[in-house]
């Protein structure tokens, strides 16, 4: 399967872009050019607009000034160069639903039509699908038997099958064991390398994704940069967008953000100190 754009210099572009609620700017003066197959990692504490700057790149939810372009045409709606891992819920024990159904809902409808030749072109492109993310051999079991690992796998799955440009993952780790951690993230890893496929991925928790980032964007309360890890994630950088002295430290190959005061809590959801806590190495089981 190829995409039927022509390969676009920037597989998502936001020029000048802001996004208010009201009175409440989330973000303003955001330009941000995502090249493909760049992994860009979209950090900041609850309620900063990560899931919302999703939202505008799926069309959901429009700018309040500035453009989005995917693949250099405006967002809109049911785009077929985008995929979408959206956060977790789990599916309910007994849901009639297998798992190559679950992937098949990620096939758009109109781009595929009905008849038997369609039927066969959409059963191909689920079976793909299903075998990049390696899960035939329970592709055919309820998705409500699955353990989150394996539903996680369908759901990056449901992402792939229209074959996107982009990738939009809002926190596609959350309650998953270290190993399917791993797996997941390498999964998705694997789709950009293979496929120049742009990713954005919104997370707490940058560990697990560390060695995959080409660069964060991380939002805090209206403020925001956008660098590389190294430039990004130092005790100055964190210190100035969260407007109190906070500590980034690296151990053993893992950061760990320290902050002190009113940023308590908010660094507790970036990787950081809970109230009461030492020094806290942010473990996936934290976001539970
Ligand atoms: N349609 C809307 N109207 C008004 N406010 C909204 C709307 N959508 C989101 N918000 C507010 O915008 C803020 C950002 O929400 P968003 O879900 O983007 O944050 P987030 O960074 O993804 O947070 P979390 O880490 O908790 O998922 C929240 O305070 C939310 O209540």
């Amino acid at each position: 399967m190829t995409s039927s754009l022509p390969d676009h210099p920037h597989a998502v572009e936001l020029s000048g872009a802001r996004l208010a609620f009201g009175e409440r700017t989330l973000w303003d003066h955001l330009d941000l050019a995502v090249h493909p197959g760049e992994f860009v990692a979209v950090l900041g504490p609850n309620g900063a607009g990560k899931t919302s700057l999703l939202k505008v790149l799926l069309g959901q939810l429009p700018l309040s000034s500035g453009t989005a372009t995917i693949a250099g045409t405006p967002v809109h709606t049911g785009s077929p160069h985008v995929g979408y891992v959206p956060q977790q819920k789990t599916l309910e024990v007994g849901v009639p639903l297998r798992g190559r159904d679950l992937v098949g809902l990620g096939v758009d409808g109109h781009l595929w039509g009905t008849g038997i030749r369609h039927f066969k072109r959409r059963k191909a492109a689920v079976d793909a699908a299903i075998a990049q993310v390696g899960a035939q051999s329970y592709a055919n079991a309820l998705v409500g038997d699955l353990s989150g690992g394996e539903q996680q796998r369908l759901r990056v799955a449901q992402a792939l099958v229209g074959d996107p440009q982009v990738l939009l993952c809002d926190e596609p780790l959350l309650s998953l064991d270290l190993a399917n951690q791993h797996l997941v993230s390498t999964l998705i890893d694997q789709r950009r390398k293979d496929h120049d496929t742009a990713v954005l991925f919104v997370t707490h928790e940058i560990n697990p994704i560390l060695p995959l980032v080409d660069r964060v964007l991380y939002l805090v309360d209206g403020q925001f940069r956008i660098g590389t890890p190294s430039e990004v994630m130092t005790s100055e950088v964190l210190s100035e967008l969260y407007r109190t002295e906070v500590e980034v430290l690296e151990m053993r190959g893992r950061l760990v953000v320290v902050g002190t005061g009113d940023a308590i809590d908010a660094l507790g959801s970036a990787g950081g100190l809970r109230p009461g806590e030492g020094v806290h190495h942010h473990h996936p089981e934290d976001n539970e």
